[in-house]
């Protein structure tokens, strides 16, 4: 078995009340997540990304469907599928009465944990809450109360972790220290890593597969380095020496004109060269005095696969 998630053909439906009419989140969804890897879910608002990972951790009872966990179904066996995995919650609910040490003690409890196999000195460590193992809960700042929450989805050993948009709002030192922390796992302990981010940024630098959903439905999964290289599109921006008025561009090339004069011709590498783009400025009599290029990111990967919605 080489991968840690499989799931066929999920479904969610949330049932309606007085108010709202009943909500189909998730529409028969088909995804593999391999073994070892920092896994990208991606989708707008309203995607089905919290639902599929509340299906992950046992949080949200699915409609219909298959879900395996490190092999294990989670309908034949709920225990043990729960056990491989540790989810990081987006939102920072800890008990204020619980020490860090106190708060991974009890977590350890609830998953059966015996004390011998407790590591809560070396995992404070890891998070880097060691210094405040016996601090009071309401002392955290709100960067380490997330750490703890970190802390606490590792205490019973998973072999998977899911971090749900793990660095929105928190400062650019904590999300790096989040992310060293992760690749560690990731690199030393071959954790697999699955995670929702609305930094698109964030998922192209961390993630080597993504899957973006859209409307409750999988719109594509791919190693990061092959979505990006989906969109063949790329622009080239050149700085002329003086402005320029009209310049005639080839058939399927469009150009805009960049806040510092600079065109920015955005083509298609199969129908148009670099070489004919700058041909034709040129020969419209532009004298060039830089010219550079750039290549699709995530984001218009992202929006041109989600578009419509
Ligand atoms: N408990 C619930 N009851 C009813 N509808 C729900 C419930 N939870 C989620 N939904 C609906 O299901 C759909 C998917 O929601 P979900 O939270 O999974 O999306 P998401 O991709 O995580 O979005 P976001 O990025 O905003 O967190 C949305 O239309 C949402 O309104």
């Amino acid at each position: 078995m080489s991968n840690a998630i499989e799931i066929e053909g999920l479904r969610k439906v949330y049932a309606g009340d007085g108010k709202s009419p009943e909500k189909e989140a998730l529409k028969g969804l088909d995804l593999d997540i391999p073994k070892g890897s920092i896994f990208g879910l991606l989708g707008p608002n309203g995607a089905g990304k919290s639902t599929t990972i509340n299906i992950l951790a046992g949080l949200v009872r699915k409609t219909s469907g298959k879900v395996r966990i490190w092999g294990f179904d989670q309908d034949v066996n709920p225990r043990q599928s729960r056990a491989a995995i540790g989810v990081m919650p987006q939102e920072l609910n800890l008990d204020p009465f619980f020490s860090p040490a106190g708060a991974l003690e009890v977590q350890a409890g609830l998953y059966g944990v015996p004390k011998r196999d407790r590591r809560t000195a070396e995992i404070l460590d890891l998070v880097g809450l060691a210094d405040k193992a016996d601090a009071y809960a309401r002392t955290l700042s709100g960067g380490m109360r997330r750490r703890l929450l970190l802390a606490k989805a590792l205490v019973h050993h998973p072999q998977i972790l899911v971090l749900d948009e793990p660095t929105a709002g928190v400062d650019i030192e904590l999300r790096q220290m989040l992310w060293r922390n992760v690749r560690r796992l990731n690199e030393e302990r071959g954790m697999t890593i699955i995670l929702t981010t609305h930094y698109l940024e964030e998922a192209q630098e961390m993630c080597d597969e993504i899957a973006i959903v859209n409307h409750g439905e999988l719109v594509v999964r791919d190693r990061t380095d092959a979505l990006l290289n989906r969109l063949d599109g790329k622009t080239m921006v050149i700085t002329p020496e003086t402005p320029v008025g009209d310049v005639p561009v080839p058939d399927g090339v469009t150009l805009d004109r960049r806040g510092d004069g600079a065109l920015a011709l955005t083509y298609s590498r199969g129908q148009v060269s670099a070489a004919q783009l700058l041909a034709a400025v040129q020969d419209a009599g532009v004298a060039i005095r830089d010219v550079r290029t750039e290549e699709a990111d995530l984001e218009d990967v992202f929006v041109s696969l989600t578009h419509g919605s």
